[in-house]
């Protein structure tokens, strides 16, 4: 487990992917990987790093082609990760960034239960926002299993939420429309429906997942339920928005080197 933790730090730390760890754990062990993300987790939060909730990934068919995983997973999401709206992601930063719309979900009670229903999430959630998850392997260019990316935190790289909170009884998340534009050009589509369903199915796969492993989700928790449509590679001065019906707009951008510093 060590081994493979510090193989993927080191290419979080240096900006060069490591080759696929899948090799340095028990074949097809998702188990074993989990284990090495909880070490990752564990070692963040000694060193200071505050979590704050949880990603689901692997939701959508079109994410699972792209991957060639069959299943949902998850991943940890610390306060440094978030990227608030209008701040550039300097340049380097990130090693192989892809985009992705998601509906985030913001818990207002706890989620203890190894069988949540719709209306026990729909109590326990305080408010809805439309993300951006900033996915990112640390391994070389994305060649990963199921193995490789639960061991990765999941793929997971940055966030960035947007401002406007909605309640549940607002939106439709399983009808939502998403699109995602990548400097005005849309790179991505999807619905509600695309996320394992519905992203209120992803987040009772996590909450069940989760109060199994006796680690619930709690009030307070930030859950990014999954993409609604295909990932879109980014590269420096992109930028993204994305729209989802009844949530709003969210956007970002990635600054490139020549304007880094740069007065605005
Ligand atoms: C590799 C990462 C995939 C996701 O984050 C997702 O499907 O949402």
């Amino acid at each position: 487990m060590t081994e493979v933790a510090d193989a993927l730090e080191e290419a979080a730390r240096t900006g060069v992917p490591c080759a696929p760890v899948r090799s340095l754990l028990p074949a097809a062990d998702i188990g074993a990987a989990y284990a090495v993300q909880r070490l990752h987790v564990e070692r963040g939060i000694t060193a200071g790093r505050r979590l704050v909730g949880r990603k689901i990934g692997l939701t959508s068919p079109a994410v699972q082609r792209q991957l060639g995983v069959d299943r949902p997973d998850f991943g940890a999401l610390f306060a440094d990760m978030a990227v608030p709206e209008g701040q550039p992601i300097a340049p380097g930063r990130l090693l192989q960034p892809k985009v992705e719309a998601e509906a985030a979900l913001v818990l207002g009670a706890d989620l203890p239960y190894r069988d949540p229903t719709v209306a026990d999430l729909l109590r326990a959630t305080a408010f809805a926002l439309p993300a951006l998850e900033i996915v990112d392997s640390r391994i070389a260019d994305w060649d990963i299993t199921i193995v490789d990316t639960v061991a990765d935190n999941a793929s997971c790289g940055l966030y960035v939420l947007g401002g406007t909170p909605v309640p549940l009884d607002r939106v439709d998340l399983r009808a939502a429309t998403m699109s995602l534009t990548r400097n005005g050009e849309t790179v991505s589509e999807g619905t509600g429906a695309d996320c394992l369903g519905s992203p209120l199915t992803a987040a009772l796969w996590l909450a069940s997942t989760l109060a199994g492993l006796g680690d619930p989700l709690r009030a307070g928790d930030l859950v990014l339920t999954g993409a609604l449509g295909p990932m879109a590679r980014a590269a420096e001065g992109d930028e993204f928005t994305a729209h989802i019906e009844g949530l709003g707009t969210v956007t970002t951008a990635f600054a490139s080197a020549a304007t880094e510093g740069a007065a605005v």
